[in-house]
């Protein structure tokens, strides 16, 4: 995971790629797999003339604490001469899901600390930063197609996702200001540590719905890369992706207006009879999901 990535390459827009390498900072929880990260981002750039000159750190922090983004980004910035970044990736996500009435709440508060606080704190300070110092850098949120579309078994999830939306919009808006760039990357399911965690406790109908379509980080970075250079705002993977976008765009910026357009058509004809599909799966799968019954000492009056 990149939670802060310092790049010489970029512009408001689009990246402008000029064969430089780049500064890179990663940041997670766990030291041991963030220095095994970094010697393999190190491996991919030792047969550059420049490998001499670029920096590669490796910062562990919790994220979804204040106080642990703000040394995070400040330990990043240290090694730069106390330089923000050029370019923050705010990657750091996870996801329990499970049917809503047997989710607790903690679980709730869990995932919005991370998924939304944790990528607000960071950007905070580092638009703060970009700002102060004259840095017309980009922003990169990862949200996810689960954004696009709420079913059973995301209740705890999916909000914090569009949560993420929402503030990428108002953001794209507003850090015009400083010539700051922002992006939000809504990938498909991913294979990852992540999801061999999350299918543990997944319902068994959200499997079903999620289907088996998963792509590798590699393919998740390309793509993400590829949006970036292209200037989108948002970025997604595949088609089924741009689809969900397309026909949740509203009024948000869009990629190609034509081709979005017919995109959305095509796919707020087929949400149709999809939508009918997974609700009568749901409605025919209530035995899979019996109430437990509340020993709360409510009076059953019969
Ligand atoms: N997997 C999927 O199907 C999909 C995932 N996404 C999103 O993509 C992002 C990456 O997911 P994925 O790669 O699957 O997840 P993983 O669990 O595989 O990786 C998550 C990374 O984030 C780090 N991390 C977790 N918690 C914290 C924390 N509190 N502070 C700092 N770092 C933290 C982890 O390291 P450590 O534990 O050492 O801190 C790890 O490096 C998430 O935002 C996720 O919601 C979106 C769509 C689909
Ligand atoms: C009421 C209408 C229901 C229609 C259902 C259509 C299903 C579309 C597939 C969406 C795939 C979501 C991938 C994101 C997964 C993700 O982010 C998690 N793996 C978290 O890590």
């Amino acid at each position: 995971m990149v939670s802060s990535i310092t790049a010489k390459i970029f512009g408001r827009n689009k990246f402008q790629p000029q064969g430089k390498g780049a500064h890179v900072t990663i940041c997670a929880r766990g030291q041991k797999e963030l220095d095994a990260t970094l010697e393999e981002i190190k491996a991919v750039s030792r047969n550059r003339s420049d490998y001499e000159s670029l920096i590669f750190n490796a910062i562990s922090a919790d994220i979804s604490k204040k106080d642990e983004s703000i040394r995070a980004l400040n330990e990043a910035s240290e090694r730069h001469n106390g330089k923000v970044p050029d370019v923050v990736i705010c990657c750091a996500g996870f996801s329990i899901p499970r049917v809503f009435i047997e989710q607790p709440v903690e679980e709730f508060e869990a995932t919005m600390q991370l998924n939304y606080f944790g990528t607000l704190y960071t950007t905070h300070e580092a638009v703060k930063r970009m700002a102060q110092q004259g840095v017309k850098g980009k922003i990169v949120f990862v949200s996810s197609v689960a954004a696009f579309v709420g079913f059973l078994g995301y209740s705890s999830y999916s909000p914090s996702k569009v949560a993420l939306r929402s503030l990428a919009e108002c953001l794209r808006h507003e850090l015009i200001l400083y010539d700051i760039g922002v992006h939000c990357y809504f990938p498909g399911t991913l294979d990852t540590e992540g999801l061999i965690e999350e299918n543990k406790t997944k319902p068994k109908i959200t499997k079903e719905l999620e289907g088996e379509d998963k792509i590798t980080p590699e393919q998740a970075a390309k793509a993400l890369y590829k949006g970036l250079c292209k200037g989108n705002f948002f970025i997604t993977s595949d088609i089924i992706g741009d689809a969900f976008r397309a026909a949740s765009l509203g009024v948000s910026e869009s990629n190609s207006a034509f081709v979005d357009a017919i995109l959305c058509g095509i796919l707020w004809t087929v949400s149709k009879p999809v939508r009918w599909f997974s609700d009568k799966m749901v409605r025919d799968r209530k035995s899979e999901h019996p109430v437990i019954p509340a020993d709360n000492g409510m009076v059953n009056d019969e």
